[in-house]
């Protein structure tokens, strides 16, 4: 709290925010020190998905309003902006969260507090409110004016594809061979049935783990049905990797040693391996080759993220977990397209497969898991990172992107990458120097990522 006569008036005069409100009306404001409060940098004023409705003015300082672990910022808030306004006016849940920047000094306004002022003040927030939510729509309005521009820039009408089958007559060479770039995305988006749809049991444990008291017995219900994920589980809490050798014998007792969030991730990583273990003939990829990669990256990735932030792990996981889950839907338009990859990688052997897909499709596996994770309704940051692994020099600082980079390349230099059609990856330097790893991370890493997909495998790949 602070004493709002002394400290806050002037502040209040100063910001155009108040400008239609009279002396009487910022001396009435001010006349309650409890509706202002003082909070600490890094302090979260509000929690996404918590049901507190206060409605927030900043008098000093800045905000970030952000998405999930954080790593999405949405906007930059100052002196004279409001937020909070849209629980506060619809009586929903919070849709972002808010961390202070710097010291931040704000007014607060729970529903009683506002009914407590005059009706000509009330007018006026309202008013103001109003005024800042346009000013929000004409920024968002831009913004996806950028963003259009972005993509059109990305995915340019193709004017001819790379090649064409062999003996197409050199008449019918304006008309391409294939249907690429935006026209092949737009194929691909609009026929929703042939997008796979995310697996019934992470599914499950997906929406569980929104909810902060859900227990590891509860989790184990899901599967309790399922003699194999029992099966798998139990060996997976016996194995070399988690050290309990030979001595958990009940899917309970491997609940309660795992806990919550260790178990939630299993039944999810197991889960996912019969989309991802599928063979995938287009890009030379046998049963349980994608599957392994992919939960190699994901081990990886949590531990890459374990040592920024203790928050970021789990979106690291499953970041690193789906990052080539495009593949799937990609897979029989690489496959249709065999004869220009075949020539592409003869004529470029030192070219990572993404450089085909884009020179070839229009853009690469990576923009369409990107889709498909949105599609599933997982956290913009989590696609985000995933769409932009490959290169995440482009996108723009996304801490998810370079960790999932990294991951994906130290599983490869490991010996643990999916293999098939140019396994040949190149290290984006700017990844090196956002996440700075002790000299023992690279080996300490890969050791966990073997031991991690051995303990794993022993159920789906019967290795
Ligand atoms: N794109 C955005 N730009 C500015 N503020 C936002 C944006 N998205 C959410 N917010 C603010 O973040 C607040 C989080 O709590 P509310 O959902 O109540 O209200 C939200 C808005 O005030």
């Amino acid at each position: 709290m602070v004493s709002a006569h002394l400290e806050i008036l002037p502040i209040i005069n100063r910001l155009g925010f108040f400008n239609s409100f009279t002396a009487e009306e910022k001396g009435q404001m001010v006349s309650d020190d409890t509706h202002f409060r003082v909070y600490r940098p890094g302090e979260m004023l509000i929690r996404q998905g918590s049901s507190d409705q206060s409605l927030f003015i900043i008098l000093a300082g800045t905000v970030s309003i952000t998405e999930g672990t954080g790593e999405t910022i949405f906007a930059v808030l100052r002196a004279g902006d409001i937020f909070g306004e849209m629980a506060f006016l619809t009586d929903t849940r919070r849709t972002a969260n808010v961390v202070a920047r710097d010291a931040v000094i704000a007014l607060k306004l729970d529903r009683v507090r506002f009914e407590q002022l005059s009706a000509r003040i009330r007018e006026k927030f309202k008013d103001k409110i109003i005024e800042k939510l346009v000013a929000r729509l004409d920024t968002a309005n831009k913004e996806l004016v950028r963003i259009n521009a972005a993509v059109s820039d990305r995915f340019p009408e193709p004017s001819k594809p790379i090649g064409s089958p062999p003996g197409r007559p050199a008449a019918d060479a304006t008309e391409p061979a294939f249907i690429s770039g935006r026209e092949l995305i737009r194929k691909i988006v609009s026929d929703t049935a042939s997008l796979p749809a995310m697996p019934e049991v992470m599914l499950k444990v997906q929406q569980m783990i929104k909810h902060p008291g859900t227990s590891p017995a509860q989790l184990s219900k899901i599967i309790e049905t399922d003699p194999a994920m029992v099966t798998g589980i139990l060996k997976v809490a016996n194995s070399a990797y988690y050290g309990f050798r030979g001595k958990v014998s009940t899917i309970q007792h491997a609940s309660s040693l795992f806990g919550t969030r260790r178990l939630a991730e299993l039944i999810t990583a197991m889960s996912a391996g019969g989309v991802l273990g599928m063979a995938m003939g287009g890009y030379g990829l046998k049963a349980g080759d994608m599957w392994r990669h992919s939960i190699a990256v994901a081990c990886t990735a949590g531990e890459i993220a374990s040592s920024v932030s203790a928050e970021a792990y789990d979106s690291a996981y499953m970041a690193g977990l789906l990052h080539d889950v495009g593949k799937i839907i990609l897979d029989p338009f690489v496959q249709e397209r065999s004869v220009l990859f075949d020539h592409y990688f003869a004529a470029h052997p030192d070219k990572p497969l993404q450089d085909a897909e884009r020179d070839i499709l229009g853009f690469d596996h990576a923009v369409i898991a990107g889709i498909l994770c949105d599609n599933w309704n997982l956290p913009r940051s989590i696609s985000f990172g995933i769409r932009h692994h490959h290169q995440p020099s482009s996108a723009g600082g996304h801490q998810l992107s370079h960790i999932v980079h990294l991951a994906d390349y130290i599983s490869v230099q490991a010996g643990l990458g999916a293999g098939g059609k140019a396994a040949c990856h190149v290290l984006d330097e700017t990844s090196s120097a956002a996440v700075s790893l002790g000299s023992n991370f690279l080996q300490t890493a890969a050791d966990k990522a073997h031991h991690y997909v051995e303990s794993l495998t022993g159920r789906l790949l019967g290795s």
